[in-house]
C-alpha cells in the first residue's frame, strides 16, 4: 500500500494539460485555485498546469507556485512554470490566455491593440507548432475578441471554432443586475445574451430571457421587472445597456484596478460550460467565430453570440427574433469589430516590419563581427 493513498477520483482518468498565460498576474491569482480545487473540470479530473508568463514577473510566478503547492490540492499532480510559450503549450489540451496589458483609468479596451497584438500573433503561432490539435483556447486578455482573432488566424493548423473570447463576464454583469432589481437569486435569471463585442458596444439582450420562479415558471425578463410598462422598457434599452457594458470602466476607477475576480469566476464558468455542457434549453455568450450565415453578422469575426454546447462542441443558437433596436445594435458592434481587425491586422504588419529589420541589423552586426576575426 502506498505511503500517500492514490484517491480513487485521480486515479481513474488521464490528467488535463491547461496552459494560463499571466500566470503571475491578477486575474491568474485568482483562477489557479479554482482550477486545481475542482471547480472548473470537475472533481474528478487530475490537472497539470502549464503557466506562463515573463522574464519580469518570474519571481512573482516562483511565488504562484510555491502557494499553489501550499494548497495541496489533490486534483493537481503538475506544475510546469516557464517563460518560453513552445514549453508552456507543448501537448496542451487547454489554454487560458491573460497575458496581456490591461487597460489604465480613461482607456479604451480597443488603445491596447497597438500593445497586445504582438502577444498573441507569436502565442499563436507557438500554439500551432506545439499545442495538441484538440486544444480548446479562451481569450481573456483585451481587446479580447480581436486578440482570439489574431491568435486563431496564427494558428492556422488548429480549426478556429475552438478559439473563443470572454464575454461571460458581461453576461453575468447583466443576470446580477437584473436579479438585484428584480429581487431574486442570481441563478434565477436564465438566457440573457451578449452580442458583439467585450467593449462597450457590446449589446446585452434580455428579449429571449426569463425569471426562473420558484415553483419553475419562466416570468419574461420584462415583465419580472415591472411588466411592458414604459419604465421596464426604458431601463432595459438605457440604463441597464450603459450600466452593463461601462462596468469594466467603473471598476478600473474604483479599484484602479481592472476586474480580477469577477473576471476569474466568469473564465470559469466559460470553460466549465464548454466542458461539461449547457442545460438542456438554456444557453450562453461566448465569442466565436462567424460564419457570415446568422443574424447578419460578418464572417471572420470574433463575435459574441449565445450558444448551446454539447460534448464539447459549442452551436449558435438560431433564429432567434431580433427586434430593430437588436439589429441596429448588433450592426453597431460588428462594425467596431471589422475596424479592429482592420487595426491589427495594420499592427502585425508593422512589427513584421520592424523585426524584419532588426533582424537585418543583427545580421549585419554578426557580419561585421565575423569580419573583425577574421582579420
Ligand atoms: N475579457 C474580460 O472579460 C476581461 C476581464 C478582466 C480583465 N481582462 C484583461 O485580462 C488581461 C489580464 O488582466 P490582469 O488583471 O490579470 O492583468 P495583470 O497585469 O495583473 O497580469 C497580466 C500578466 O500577464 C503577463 N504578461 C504580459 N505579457 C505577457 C506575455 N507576452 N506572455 C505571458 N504573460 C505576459 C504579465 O507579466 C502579468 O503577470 C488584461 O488585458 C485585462 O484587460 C479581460
Ligand atoms: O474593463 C476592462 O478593461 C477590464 C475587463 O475587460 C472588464 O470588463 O472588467
Amino acid at each position: 500500500m502506498p505511503l500517500i493513498p492514490t484517491t480513487p477520483t485521480n486515479a481513474q482518468c488521464e490528467p488535463l494539460r491547461v496552459a494560463v498565460t499571466g500566470a503571475a498576474g491578477q486575474i491568474a491569482y485568482s483562477l489557479l485555485h479554482m482550477i486545481a480545487s475542482g471547480q472548473v473540470y470537475g472533481p474528478n479530473q487530475p490537472i497539470i498546469l502549464h503557466l506562463l508568463d515573463i522574464e519580469p514577473a518570474l519571481d512573482a510566478l516562483k511565488g504562484v507556485v510555491m502557494e499553489l503547492e501550499d494548497c495541496a490540492h489533490s486534483l493537481l499532480v503538475g506544475i510546469v512554470p516557464t517563460t518560453d510559450p513552445l514549453v508552456a503549450f507543448r501537448d496542451i489540451d487547454w489554454l487560458i490566455m491573460l497575458g496581456a496589458m490591461p487597460r489604465r483609468e480613461g482607456m479604451q479596451r480597443k488603445d491596447l491593440l497597438k500593445a497586445n497584438v504582438g502577444i498573441f500573433k507569436q502565442q499563436g503561432e507557438a500554439l500551432n507548432l506545439v499545442a495538441k490539435k484538440s486544444v480548446r483556447v479562451v481569450v481573456v486578455g483585451n481587446p479580447a475578441n480581436t486578440n482570439a482573432l489574431i491568435a486563431a488566424h496564427y494558428a492556422p493548423s488548429i480549426p478556429s471554432r475552438n478559439f473563443s473570447a470572454l464575454t461571460r463576464l458581461d453576461e453575468n454583469r447583466a443576470r446580477s443586475l437584473l436579479a438585484i432589481k428584480a429581487g431574486v437569486p442570481a441563478d434565477a435569471v436564465r438566457n440573457v445574451a451578449v452580442w458583439g463585442n467585450h467593449s462597450n458596444t457590446q449589446y446585452p439582450c434580455v428579449d429571449h430571457g426569463y425569471v426562473l420562479a420558484a415553483d419553475g415558471t419562466r416570468v419574461p425578463i420584462e415583465q419580472a421587472l415591472g411588466g411592458s410598462s414604459a419604465g421596464a422598457r426604458d431601463f432595459l434599452e438605457g440604463a441597464f445597456i450603459k450600466t452593463v457594458s461601462l462596468r469594466g470602466g467603473a471598476i478600473i476607477a474604483a479599484r484602479k484596478l481592472s476586474s480580477a475576480m469577477s473576471a476569474a469566476k466568469a473564465t470559469a464558468d466559460h470553460i466549465r460550460d464548454w466542458f461539461v455542457g449547457t442545460r438542456p434549453g438554456e444557453f450562453v455568450s461566448m465569442a466565436v467565430m462567424s460564419d457570415g450565415k446568422h443574424y447578419g453578422i460578418p464572417a471572420d469575426l470574433m463575435f459574441s453570440v449565445p450558444v448551446t454546447i454539447t460534448n464539447g462542441e459549442w452551436s449558435v443558437v438560431k433564429d432567434l427574433p431580433l427586434s430593430s433596436f437588436a439589429q441596429s445594435k448588433l450592426q453597431a458592434t460588428a462594425a467596431e469589430l471589422v475596424e479592429e481587425r482592420t487595426e491589427a491586422t495594420a499592427h502585425v504588419e508593422a512589427h513584421a516590419v520592424a523585426d524584419a529589420a532588426a533582424a537585418k541589423v543583427a545580421a549585419m552586426a554578426g557580419n561585421g563581427s565575423a569580419q573583425v576575426h577574421a582579420h
